[in-house]
């Protein structure tokens, strides 16, 4: 089977494929960074609670966007498999065809993953870490990408930044203008959140002259999905599917 493995600014996901439907995915926290050796104890263990063997794993694919983990989760998985996982990034073959020298390797999944499993022009809108949008034509080609703030990003930023601002459940709260500090600032991170990603989607569609079929993913995309029509599809394994695809 399968281990893909995506390391992101706050997670590192880890996916195995037991076929494309049957998935088993779990995440650990990508801070602080790891040595080589703790990458080695903490994986070493982190298959049976998920009915796995390491004896499973026959092939492994990596992408990042923290360069200074990759080797580390890649040596050590290497000596936990005997198995030289093939690390991807944006030069690496696939269906999609871009331009871009700096395009980040999930940036780069999500548009191969969209191109491989939907039709006609796309938007792949990530709540990761940053809050991305990436649009790829008919065709694969990439129409191009924005960058903004995560959600979460952005709250530890208000919070760290205010002496009287508490850390939030990011939930809808009843109302848009609200009546105690939680509740505002619910407001303010829900519904400001999601009118810049229906007005981005409206932005990008205006664009490229379409409407384009919308896929969330990223950690927070299940709070955002279900709060706008123009979200199609919400998929938290979205990112590493693009990693299956890039597998060669
Ligand atoms: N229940 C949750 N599960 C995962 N991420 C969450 C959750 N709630 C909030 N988040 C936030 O989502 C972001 C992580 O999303 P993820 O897609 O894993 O990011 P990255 O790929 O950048 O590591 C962080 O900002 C994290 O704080
Ligand atoms: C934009 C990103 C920070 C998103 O990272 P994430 O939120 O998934 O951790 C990452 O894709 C990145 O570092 N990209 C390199 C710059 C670029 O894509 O243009
Ligand atoms: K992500």
């Amino acid at each position: 089977m399968l281990l893909a493995v995506n390391i992101g600014n706050t997670n590192v996901r880890f996916a195995v494929f037991k076929d494309d439907e049957d998935i088993i995915s779990w995440t650990i926290n990508t801070k602080p960074y790891r040595t080589e050796d703790e990458c080695y104890a903490k994986f070493k263990s982190m298959y049976s609670p998920f009915g796995l063997k390491k004896e499973d794993i026959t092939k492994i694919v990596i992408g990042s966007v923290v360069p200074p983990l990759t080797a580390a989760v890649a040596n050590s998985l290497e000596r936990i498999h005997k198995i030289t996982p093939q690390v991807v990034d944006r030069t690496t073959p696939s269906s999609v065809t871009h331009q871009s020298k700096q395009m980040g390797t999930d940036l780069y999944a999500n548009a191969v993953a969209a191109q491989e499993l939907y039709k006609g022009k796309k938007i792949v809108i990530d709540f990761g870490t940053a809050l991305t949008f990436t649009g790829i034509d008919e065709n694969g080609n990439t129409m191009g990408v924005a960058i903004a703030p995560g959600i979460q990003t952005a709250l530890n930023s208000l919070v760290g930044e205010t002496a009287q601002l508490p850390e939030i459940e990011l939930k809808e709260p009843e109302r848009v203008l609200g009546f105690d500090t939680v509740t505002c600032m619910q407001s303010g991170m829900v519904y400001g959140f999601v009118g810049m990603v229906e007005g981005m989607i409206d932005r990008i569609n205006k664009e490229v002259n379409d409407d384009c079929h919308v896929i969330a993913t990223g950690g927070l995309s299940f709070v955002y999905a279900p709060l706008t029509k123009k979200i199609h599809v919400q998929d938290a394994l979205h990112t590493i599917k693009g990693l299956k695809f890039l597998y060669k």
